[in-house]
């Protein structure tokens, strides 16, 4: 089974406008690559959603604030396109950048409030980066839905905005978190975890949801910081880069779960950078 690949916006839209003259509906699943599970449930999905499925495939350099990090990305087009053929997609659209970004390109989309503090603060220039991405990949598929992970929970913040914003006619759908059996979240920087790393990884999650749980039981996360740093520490964790209670609705710093809100967190061990976040939910008092 093979995969058609389409590497131009012109040859993407020829085979889009086919669809949609056929009557199809469209989804859009955009990746950086080296895909996981995690990428796979967003293809399920789409596949639940929309008659035609595209994945895209671009290491967008726009969104990485760290040379290093975007030079040690995994990149493996081949075993992407392997895993993807027999899961009915239809098209796999992976730009090289100069088709992208073409000499002269010039415009950046910054999208205000949502992508201020957690990965924003951390990560400067991400978020315009991706922010610019996705609205280009937006446009060039046509989708009229697009599937994203609550793994990246900002992210997924950020694109909602987006979208809303510029009026862009797609539906933004959200996938919960996939995890390793030991509770580890599904990310392609996992692959540069050496062993030892990997045993530690999973303390993230356990530490998120540890104190998730007294969050939920009524304790405010300023008093929880210091323990769950501690954690971290132990676990083998250098660096946290943030700890942080969002409120779901309009994504304000809250401190504790009188609203539904998203504990999220950053973390270091050796170069990687983790990011985890779990729903923190007020445990009804009777
Ligand atoms: N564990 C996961 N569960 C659900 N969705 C995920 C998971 N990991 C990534 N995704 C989603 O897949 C899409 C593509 O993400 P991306 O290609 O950056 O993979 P990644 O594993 O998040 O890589 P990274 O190491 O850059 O974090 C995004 O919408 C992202 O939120
Ligand atoms: C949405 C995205 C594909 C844009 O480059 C990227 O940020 C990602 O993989 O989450
Ligand atoms: N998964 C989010 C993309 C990034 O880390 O750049």
């Amino acid at each position: 089974m093979s995969l058609a690949i389409v590497r131009t916006p012109a040859d993407l839209r020829a085979a889009v406008r086919a669809w949609k003259a056929a009557g199809d509906t469209v989804a859009v699943v955009p990746t950086m690559g080296a895909l996981h599970a995690g990428h796979l449930a967003l293809v399920a999905a789409a596949r639940r959603e929309a008659g035609r499925v595209i994945v895209t495939l671009f290491v967008n350099p726009r969104q990485f604030n760290n040379a290093g990090d975007l030079a040690a990305y995994p990149r493996t087009e081949e075993e992407d396109a392997a895993k993807l053929a027999p899961l009915g997609v239809d098209l796999l659209y992976a730009p090289g950048v100069e088709a992208m970004y073409p000499p002269g390109f010039a415009t950046t989309i910054s999208v205000a409030g949502v992508s201020e503090g957690l990965c924003g603060a951390h990560r400067p220039g991400h978020f315009d980066g991706m922010a610019t991405v996705v609205a280009k990949l937006l446009l060039q598929t046509g989708a009229d839905v697009a599937l994203f992970g609550e793994k990246d929970y900002q992210q997924l913040q950020v694109i909602r905005r987006l979208t809303r914003d510029l009026d862009l006619p797609v539906r933004i759908v959200a996938c919960p978190t996939v995890r390793e059996a030991d509770g580890l979240a599904m990310s392609s920087r996992n692959l540069r975890l050496d062993a030892q790393q990997r045993a530690a990884a999973p303390a993230l999650a356990h530490v998120l949801s540890a104190t998730a749980a007294e969050i939920a039981a009524g304790a405010a996360l300023s008093r929880l910081r210091a323990d769950a740093g501690h954690a971290l520490a132990e676990a083998g964790f250098g660096p946290v880069e943030y700890l942080e209670l969002r409120a779901e609705d309009d994504f304000s710093v809250v401190d504790d779960a009188s609203r539904p809100a998203r504990l999220l967190a950053a973390a270091w061990l050796g170069d990687v950078r983790l990011i985890d976040n779990v729903p923190v939910r007020a445990i009804p008092r009777p």
